[in-house]
């Protein structure tokens, strides 16, 4: 399957676990593709512009990977899936990097409103899954969240 993985990174965590996700994806025989959003202007709430806005076009599946900001889903992130077209017929599944080692400190919350926004979209969301920076959790939780996504294609 052709698989888009796109992500906004601030600070790189998120960008290296879907490189990850790639690689396994790869492995595993689908033609997987790391896109960036990228901004101009501060990350902050009415602050940027969304600069590079990657195309879901010619994508059969769909993962789209983001930082937890201020217990929500990064602002970055909401805009670019606000934006997007439907995504009707596209399996899509979806993640999130954060530093506290509780779902509930905003990983469970920034999930459920970019499956709601891909719901909307009419996409079929496949799977969520969370990574955690926090040195106790980081290696697993990462390997986990990396399994989890690439089980769902
Ligand atoms: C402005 C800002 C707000 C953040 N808010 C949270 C938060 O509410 N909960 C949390 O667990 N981590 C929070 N973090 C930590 C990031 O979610 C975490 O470091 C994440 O892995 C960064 O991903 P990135 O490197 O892809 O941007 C915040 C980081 C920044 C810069």
């Amino acid at each position: 399957m052709k698989i888009g993985i796109i992500v906004y990174s601030q600070t790189g965590h998120t960008l290296s676990v879907a490189e990850k996700i790639r690689e396994k994806l790869g492995e595993a025989g689908h033609e997987a593709v790391l896109e960036q959003v990228t901004i101009t202007g501060e990350p902050a709430e009415g602050k940027f512009q969304l600069a590079a806005t990657p195309t879901v076009d010619g994508y059969e599946g769909l993962i789209f990977g983001s930082p937890v900001q201020g217990f929500s889903l990064s602002a970055v992130m909401k805009t670019y899936l606000e934006q997007l077209p439907s995504l009707a017929g596209k399996k899509t599944a979806v993640m999130v990097t954060k530093q506290l080692p509780f779902a509930w400190t905003g990983g469970n919350r920034a999930l459920n409103t970019m499956k709601q926004i891909c719901k909307d979209k009419n996409a079929q969301v496949a799977g969520s899954a969370v990574a955690f920076w926090a040195a106790s959790k980081q290696e697993k939780s990462v390997a986990a969240c990396v399994d989890s996504m690439v089980r769902c294609f």
